[in-house]
This record gives structure tokens, sequence and C-alpha cells, in this order.
């Protein structure tokens, strides 16, 4: 239709917390077991697909093709997110033309609020926001199952930006079971300046384990319970994080931002993954702004977010009309 505006679909995809993370031991594929205790919270990313006729350059044959993708970022730490093949949206786009045999000719716009690189899984979000956007923008219908397992392709952690809620993942975190939450629990997150690689802190991770022998990883019973009761005492007393360790000896730092949270009337606080990102279980929304104000004023970290979880996975909230599912 000429002149018709380019048609174009949105999704939304939460950052999480892991209020469990059990580390197994290192497997032969450079992968650790994992019992991850995954919970979405009520920060956002936002990913627009347009479709567009973006023009490639062939290297092989020096010629120019027709049909690609594009990223664009904007929002707190953009100029960190890589705007290439590497940007983890940009290869759910790709891999989900390639599953439907299509070619992908879209723009990839992409709204961060999750801190980038800092355990949030910030990437994970855009790359499940893009697969989502892309079926609804091309009316594929990709069954859940082969969104779910193209998320894993991308990411161990993409198939739980996928579903959001609170879920287990074993494996390497990629194999989900939801898990019921009998309440809201408040959170506040000290974001850091610069990001933690996640394959360093594994590594380290393991050069602190040593020889020692690790069992493993398992849910703790009384934290599924607190979960599912809504109890965020008995929450608090269960959140555990074996990165912890590795992230506080990579960036010492981040045990003043722990402290200053304890200090500040938090219930519990722990790093939120890999890092650096600190996260800081609140009784209420009154406790959560003290927290953060505390923690803002603290000069331990960048800013503090206040939020709540769980939150909803990632969700279209625009689609053309014929394509919405
Ligand atoms: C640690 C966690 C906790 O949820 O996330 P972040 O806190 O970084 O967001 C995840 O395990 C990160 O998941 P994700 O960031 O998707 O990792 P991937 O891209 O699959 O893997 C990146 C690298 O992390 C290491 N890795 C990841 C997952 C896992 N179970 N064992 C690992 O050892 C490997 O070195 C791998 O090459
Ligand atoms: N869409 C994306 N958003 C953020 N980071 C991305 C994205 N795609 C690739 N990356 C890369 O992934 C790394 C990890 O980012 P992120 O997923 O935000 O953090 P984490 O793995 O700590 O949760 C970043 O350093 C960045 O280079």
């Amino acid at each position: 239709m000429p002149g018709a505006a380019p048609r174009s679909a949105s999704a939304t995809a939460p950052a999480k917390v892991n209020v469990q993370l059990a580390v197994g031991p290192v497997r032969p594929d450079g992968y650790h077991d994992l019992a991850n205790v995954f919970l979405a919270v009520d920060l956002h990313d936002r990913v627009t697909v347009t479709e567009a006729d973006i023009e490639t350059a062939d290297i092989e044959t020096g010629g120019v093709e027709t049909g690609g993708v594009r990223v664009s970022c904007v929002g707190p730490g953009s100029e960190l997110v890589p705007a290439d093949a590497t940007n983890l949206a940009w290869r759910a786009v790709e891999l989900l033309a390639a599953h439907h045999g299509r070619r992908p000719d879209v723009a990839v716009h992409i709204e961060k609020d999750i801190p980038v690189a800092g355990g949030m899984a910030g990437g994970s979000a855009d790359a499940a926001a893009a697969l989502l956007a892309c079926d609804a923008l091309w009316g594929t219908a990709t069954p859940r199952d082969e969104l779910l397992s193209i998320a894993a392709e991308l990411g161990s952690d993409v198939p739980f930006s996928v579903i959001g809620g609170a879920a287990l993942g074993r494996g390497r975190g990629e194999l989900l079971t939801e898990l019921p939450v009998g309440g809201v629990f408040h959170w506040v997150f000290a974001l850091a300046d610069g990001g933690l690689s996640t394959p360093k802190v594994y590594g380290e991770c393991d050069r602190l384990r040593g020889d020692t022998p690790v069992p493993e990883p398992e849910p703790a019973p009384e934290l599924l319970a607190a979960l599912r009761d809504g109890d965020e005492a008995g929450l608090a007393g269960a959140l555990a994080n074996d990165l912890q360790d590795a992230a506080l000896s990579l960036r010492p730092a981040l045990a003043d931002t722990l402290a200053a949270g304890r200090e500040a009337g938090a219930l519990a606080a722990l790093v939120s993954g890999s890092g650096p990102s600190c996260a800081f279980l609140a009784e209420d929304a009154e406790a959560a702004a003290r927290v953060a104000a505390a923690l803002a004023e603290s000069g331990t970290c960048r800013a503090a977010r206040a939020t709540t979880g769980p939150a909803p996975g990632t969700r279209v909230v625009s689609a053309p009309v014929h394509a919405r599912r």
C-alpha cells in the first residue's frame, strides 16, 4: 500500500532478582547447573520493532543486500548497549526470522529502564520483548514451547524473561517450573556505576571454591514456602546467592552498599544475580521508600529504585490489529 506508515509492534519485559541462586560445579560445557529461583520485578524495558527495508553491506560480494536488522537504544546506560549483531534483541529477531524461514527486515528500538550489566537480566528482557514483538508484527503465532526454546538458545535467563512471575530454573537456568507467590514483595535496588561480566563472576566463584566439593544445587524448601505464603520475614531469612562472594571479591565496595541498606532498615540485602546491583527486601512500600532514600544519600551507589515483585512476564503492548494474538 503506497504511502502507508510502516507497521510496528511493541512489547515490555521485566527485570528480575534471584531470590535464591544455588550454583553447582562447573559443567563440561562451561555452564553451571543451578537452582535459580527467579522473581520478576516491576522495572521494564520496552522494545518496538518496525518493518523496514534495511540495506546491509554484503561483505562477501561487496554488494548491498536488502533485508536485515537495525538496533537503536535510548535510556540510562544505553551507550553500553551494543548496536550490532551482538545485541541480544538483534539476535532474537534473527533467530525468530530463521525459525519461520523469512527475512527479518525490522528496525528494533529499545527503551531501557533496566540497569545495563547490573545482574537484573536487562539484555535477556530485550531479547524476550523482541521475540514477542516480532511474533506479533509478523503474525507468526509461534507456539509458546517454540518461543521458549528459541529464548533458551539466546541465553539462560531469556525463558524466564518471557514468563515472568516467579519460577525455579534448573539446568543452566532455562528449564523452568512456575512457582506460586502469595503476595507482593517490596524491593529496593541499589544501582552501581559500571557493570560486572557474568562469565567473570562465575569464574571467580569457581576460583574461590578451589577444590572444595560443591553439592548439587537444590531450592530451599523454606524459601519456596515463604514465596508461596507471601511471608516477607521468611523470605528475608532465606534469601541466598552463591555468586555474592564472587561479586564482592571483584567489587569489594558492594559490601558498603549492602551495609547501608541494612542500616536503613531493610529486612535483608543481597547482590542481585551476578551483580553489581544490590537488592534489598523491605517490609512495605513506606519502608522501601525510606531504604531507597537512605541508599541514594549514602554515597555507596549511583542511584536507588523502589519497586515490587512479582511482575508479569513479557507482554505485547501494541501490535498491528490483524496480527494481534
Ligand atoms: C547470573 C544469572 C542469574 O540469573 O544472571 P545475571 O545476574 O547475570 O543477570 C544467570 O545465570 C546468567 O544468565 P545469562 O546472562 O542469560 O547467561 P548466558 O548468556 O546463558 O551465559 C553467559 C555466561 O555465563 C556463565 N553461565 C551462565 C549460566 C549458567 N548457568 N552457568 C554459567 O556458567 C557462562 O560462562 C556463560 O558463558
Ligand atoms: N539488549 C541489550 N541490553 C543490555 N545489554 C546487552 C544487550 N544486548 C547485549 N548486551 C550485552 O550484555 C551484557 C550484559 O548486560 P545485561 O543483560 O544488562 O546484564 P546482566 O547479564 O548482568 O543481567 C552487557 O554488557 C552488554 O554488552
